[in-house]
């Protein structure tokens, strides 16, 4: 019977990466997305920009909206000093528990809580169910559309603070157009564009790293 994509990622994972090694996770599946099928991981382009920006926050609390099969919060994870939290939520459950297994191959499961549902439903639960009381970095990398809705309830749900640095992904490819209208013309924000390409291709496409002002 026929496999799903994030299967044939895990298997990929299972059998090129080292057990316990995020770095061999991650050029794994980049790999397989590159010469076998595309996926729609952020990918090493993109990826290493996420990095630089999560090495600068050096955020304790995170926040990921759109797991898949784990790319993201496998390079954000690794990045990630201890005691720090990563909370993941992804919405389809068969590939959540791909994610789940990817994540625990990299070995860094002690810092990633993979959440199952909705990022609309989720979000007003975090401080009752987590004890979040903000967020230090959020990674919005989910349907294109949820971007602004879900930004305007995480400031409603108070889990930005003064500092708060949110980064989308996808923001022209297949684009985000009135995420950035809501951000960029908003003065509680302060973005900036990160030019490059859609992951495994040489589409355009970048990430908008955007700091609350409180
Ligand atoms: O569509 C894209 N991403 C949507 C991602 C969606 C992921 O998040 C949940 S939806 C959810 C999770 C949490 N809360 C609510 C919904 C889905 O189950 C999927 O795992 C996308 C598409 C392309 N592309 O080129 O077509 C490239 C990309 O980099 C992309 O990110
Ligand atoms: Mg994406």
């Amino acid at each position: 019977t026929q496999t799903t994509r994030p299967q044939r990622i895990l298997k990929a994972v299972q059998k090129n990466a080292t057990k316990g090694d995020p770095d061999s996770v991650i050029s794994a599946i980049d790999h397989y997305c590159k010469h076998s099928e595309w996926a729609m991981n952020v990918g090493d382009e993109k990826g290493s920009i996420l990095d630089s920006v999560v090495s600068e926050v050096n955020p304790s609390t995170v926040l990921e909206l759109g797991t898949y099969c784990g790319y993201s919060a496998v390079r954000i994870a690794r990045l990630l000093s201890p005691g720090s939290k990563l909370i993941t939520v992804e919405f389809n459950p068969a590939i959540a528990a791909i994610a789940k297994q990817i994540i625990a191959y990299a070995g860094i499961q002690d810092k990633v809580t993979l959440v199952e549902g909705s990022s609309g439903d989720l979000i007003p639960k975090m401080k009752e169910c987590f004890g979040i009381t903000s967020f230090d970095f959020i990674f919005l990398d989910h349907w294109k559309d949820r971007y602004v809705p879900d930004t305007k309830l995480l400031e409603e749900c108070g889990l930005l603070r003064k500092g708060t640095v949110l980064l989308a992904d996808n923001v022209i490819c297949p684009g985000a157009p009135e995420y950035l209208k809501y951000i960029r013309n908003n003065r509680r924000y302060e973005s900036r564009y990160y030019p490059a390409h859609l992951e495994y291709t040489k589409v355009e496409d970048g990430l908008e790293k955007s700091i609350f002002l409180g």
